[in-house]
């Protein structure tokens, strides 16, 4: 199946997922001086219900914390969409050392981490409804930059040993994910797709301006996870990002000047 590896990495989807050369793909490249400040844009809406915490898991391609989303208690509003979209789960995608990581780059800056808080249009009757419309999905993307290490994180971090491999899940709960956003609102908004496969072109993106931080400890931890399952050849899961994808044409729309 499709990993992060030369023989089944992002420049060989397009064989399966066709849809990889398509014209709203993800990630991209923001250039800030070309986004367009969109003063019509909301400020976004997010509230979390910790008690929706369900689990963490190793998926084989990144971690996943995965949320209760059955009702409207975690939600985003607001920001460029419209209507409830409820979150699902949030993961992340880093590199195999601190010049590498993030999926989308800032004028050709990689990070070494991006956080992808993942939600879907309640308007639908389910998430994977939801995926198969170009309004389905809305996914908050947050960089991580190196620095003093960050406390929010750590509880997420320190259950990384249970699920050291694919397939691997423990209990978590009790989890805000607020705690995991920077102070400032400020965003970057354009429409796009998932970055793994399916790839599909149902994602609103709502990418934060200013960083969170994380320490080369804490980097460290994100990078003693394993792509492989146990009893395979270990392999280290790191670079599990997919590079950016053209514009072909798309605005890219910021809530500030
Ligand atoms: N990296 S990304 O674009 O935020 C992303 C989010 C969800 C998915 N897929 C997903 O959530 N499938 C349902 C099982 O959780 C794939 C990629
Ligand atoms: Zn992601």
């Amino acid at each position: 199946g499709w990993g992060y590896e030369p023989t089944n990495g992002p420049d060989t989807w397009a064989a399966d997922f066709p849809i990889a050369d398509g014209n709203r793909q993800s990630p991209i490249n923001i250039i800030p001086k070309e986004a367009h400040y969109d003063p019509s844009l909301k400020a976004l809406k997010i509230s979390y219900d910790p008690s929706n915490t369900k689990g963490i898991l190793n998926n084989g391609h990144s971690f996943q914390v995965d949320f209760v989303d059955d009702t409207d208690s975690s939600t985003l509003t607001g920001g460029p969409i419209s209507g409830v979209y409820r979150l699902r789960q949030f993961h992340f995608h880093w590199g195999g050392s601190d010049n590498r990581g993030s999926e989308h780059t800032l004028n050709g800056i990689k990070f070494p981490c991006e956080l992808h808080l993942v939600h879907w249009n309640t308007k639908y009757p389910s998430f994977g409804e939801a995926a198969e419309k170009p309004d389905g999905l809305a996914v908050v993307g947050v960089f991580l930059k190196i620095g003093a290490a960050n406390p929010r994180l750590q509880k997420v971090l320190d259950a990384l040993d249970a699920i050291k491999n694919k397939g691997k899940q423990t209990t978590f709960a009790n989890f805000d994910p607020r705690t995991l956003l920077p102070g400032s609102p400020d965003y970057w908004t354009y429409e796009g797709s998932l970055t793994t496969p399916p790839l599909l072109e149902s994602v609103t993106w709502i990418v934060l301006k200013e960083p969170i931080s994380v320490s080369p400890a804490q980097m460290a931890k994100f990078r003693s996870l394993l792509f492989t399952g146990d009893g395979e050849a270990p392999c280290y899961m790191v670079d599990n990002y997919r590079p950016p994808q053209p514009l072909k044409g798309r605005l890219v729309r910021a809530s500030f000047k």
